[in-house]
């Protein structure tokens, strides 16, 4: 099938370009001073700012004298000669920085009799250069992340390359220790670092509202992700959470001592990875978010460095993220299937199309579900599964290469907490007082921005199931005999989770190419969607692993087994 993100990409890459040299002029005429005091005065448009970046143009054409400017790396330097300030129009267009677009809508859908329609998609599933130059990456190039095609990612699992670069930390310990300066990377004049207190409900308000005007949209800017408080609070404080990793940037205090603004955030939450044979104390960076009209000032490597800074010095020197941006390097990549419960919600939001040829009640009655489940012995898990569940799930996750590693009260919390309660939906299968499966999904909205909807979106989370395994006791049957066992009861499960979801007044069901989501997807009438999303390690080299896409970016049975790890 064909890869409309793919034909974006390209053209947003070539446009960015364009924009990197209208950013360089830019960079010399921003006037972040006189863009903190509108920020800080609260400019009117401030949360109305339009997809594509219009309004900041206004603003931004005020800039003028003063503040200081960052380098590719963030750095801060004298300010430069001003520039023209027409240059600036060309950066909205591309800057959709979306994390997975999972926000975004579902792949045209195109009829079989419509060939130049075909031949259009069959062009546009031709893999397309994708991010931009590899020495455009100023900012990237200067960190301890793989490059793009460096020997060992060249490799696949089973690959062997006399040139393999080692896995493991690219820089070692000791200089990660030595390299974190005691004091806050430099800020922008104007602006000033704060830490934002999840236990305080103003605070917490503040990061919800950021992310409700600021954060992932679909590359169309039609969808805005919509993290709730609820979820925030959760997602952001698992066992171990440090408030030093809530970093925010606010514009400067007032001088009666009033607090400023909130106009950029990024966090950090602790968790172990197992990368192979590996096993780390790593951080999870999530929400690095910019005001839009702070966007392009080289904003984003600060916020990153402070971040690593704030890790080093608590002795963490690994991290996982995910972006929908190609950034050196990936240590896989996967994509998003959605699976309409309510088409017609769907359609009318612009997230599903109808197909040519197609009618609405045909459609609708392609996503009917039954309105029972069907798996004896499902309920919903209680805390008393916990254990139980704990050890289902770590056998599972250890069939893939990159997994997370849970304790009990780590996965209380992501499970069955106060704090997960109505952010997760937990269903455990017990039969003869054994469980033997395991599913979960989350709650995920996304703010329809041109006609004041909502989507709601369940989110697959982690599962597990004893069909993965062979029998105790009776010889160990071939993979496949496994695989094709474990496909079977994944098929039945995930059509019992699609019928709770629905019931549960989900718009959508929506899971990636990763786990063993392959072996359900297209049984379960999942659609390919426009959203891929890019799974990145810092400071630790690995070979490639499969993110459950072929060469085409469709979903493949026979790329599985690379990631075991959910991000949020
Ligand atoms: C050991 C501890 C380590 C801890 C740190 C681990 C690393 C964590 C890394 C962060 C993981 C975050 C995980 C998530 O939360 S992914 C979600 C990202 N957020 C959004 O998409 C929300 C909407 N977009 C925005 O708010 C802005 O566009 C952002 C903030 C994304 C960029 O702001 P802006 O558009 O104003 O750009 P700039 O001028 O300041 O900076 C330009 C530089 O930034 C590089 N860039 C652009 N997008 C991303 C991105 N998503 N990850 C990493 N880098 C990114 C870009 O290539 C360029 O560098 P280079 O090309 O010149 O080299």
């Amino acid at each position: 099938m064909a890869d409309e993100v793919a034909g974006k990409a390209q053209v947003s890459s070539e446009l960015q370009l364009a924009s990197d040299l209208a950013d360089k002029a830019l960079d010399n005429s921003s006037n972040t001073k006189e863009a903190a005091d509108s920020l800080r005065n609260g400019a009117p448009e401030d949360d109305e700012v339009e997809a594509d970046g219009e309004e900041e143009d206004e603003d931004d054409e005020q800039a003028a004298e003063g503040g200081a400017e960052v380098g590719a790396d963030g750095i801060a330097k004298p300010k430069k000669k001003k520039k023209s300030k027409k240059k600036k129009k060309k950066k909205a267009v591309g800057d959709s920085d979306a994390k997975a677009a999972s926000t975004g809508t579902m792949q045209k859908p195109v009829a079989v009799n419509d060939i130049p329609a075909l031949l259009q998609q069959l062009a546009l599933s031709q893999p397309k250069k994708e991010g931009k130059a590899p020495e455009d990456y100023k900012f990237w190039n200067t960190q301890p992340v793989p490059k793009f095609k460096e020997p060992n990612l060249l490799q696949t699992t089973n690959g062997s390359s006399g040139e393999a670069l080692p896995e493991g930390a690219i820089l070692p310990d000791e200089v990660c220790r030595k390299a974190a300066k005691p004091e806050p990377e430099q800020l922008l004049g104007g602006f000033e670092w704060c830490l934002v207190d999840l236990e305080d409900e103003a605070e917490l308000q503040e990061l919800y509202e950021i992310l409700y005007n600021h954060y992932v949209e679909d590359t169309d800017g039609n969808f805005r992700f919509d993290y709730s408080k609820k979820f925030l609070a959760w997602a952001l404080k698992p066992p171990g959470w440090k408030k030093d990793w809530h970093i925010g940037v606010r514009t400067a205090s007032t001088e009666d001592g009033k607090k400023g603004k909130l106009v950029a955030f990024i966090a950090g939450t602790p968790a172990t990875l197992k990368v192979r044979s590996n096993t780390i104390k790593i951080v999870e960076i999530n929400f690095l978010t910019i005001h839009h009209k702070l966007r392009s000032k080289r904003l984003a490597p600060v916020l990153i460095k402070e971040v690593t800074r704030r890790c080093y010095l608590n002795g963490i020197y690994q991290a996982l993220y995910t972006a929908g941006t190609l950034l050196p390097t990936p240590v896989t990549t996967s994509r998003y299937y959605h699976r309409s419960l309510d088409w017609q919600h769907l359609y009318k939001n612009g997230f599903s199309h109808l197909p040519q040829g197609g009618s609405e009640i045909r459609q609708k009655y392609k996503y009917r579900l039954d309105s029972q489940t069907t798996t004896k012995g499902l309920r919903p898990m209680k805390k008393s599964d916990l254990p139980a569940v704990k050890d289902l799930l770590a056998r599972y996750l250890e069939r893939f290469s990159i997994r997370q590693s849970f304790d009990e009260a780590e996965l209380e919390h992501w499970l069955c907490s106060d704090a997960s309660k109505d952010v997760v939906w937990a269903f455990v299968v017990e039969q003869d007082g054994k469980i033997t499966d395991f599913m979960s999904y989350y709650v995920l909205e996304s703010t329809v921005l041109k006609q004041a909807s909502t989507i709601r979106a369940a989110y697959l989370y982690y599962y597990a199931s004893e069909s993965a395994f062979a029998t105790p006791g009776q010889p160990k049957p071939k993979a496949a005999v496994l695989q094709s066992q474990l496909q079977t009861r994944l098929q039945t499960l995930m059509h019992d989770i699609l019928i709770l979801a629905k019931k549960d007044n989900f718009h959508v069901f929506n899971a990636l190419t990763i786990l063993d989501n392959p072996l359900f997807l297209g049984e379960n009438k999942f659609e390919p969607g426009d959203g891929k999303l890019h799974f990145y390690l810092f400071n630790w080299r690995t070979a490639v692993v499969q993110g459950g896409v072929n060469d085409r970016f469709v979903v493949d049975e026979g790329k599985m087994g690379g990631v075991g790890v959910v991000m949020l």
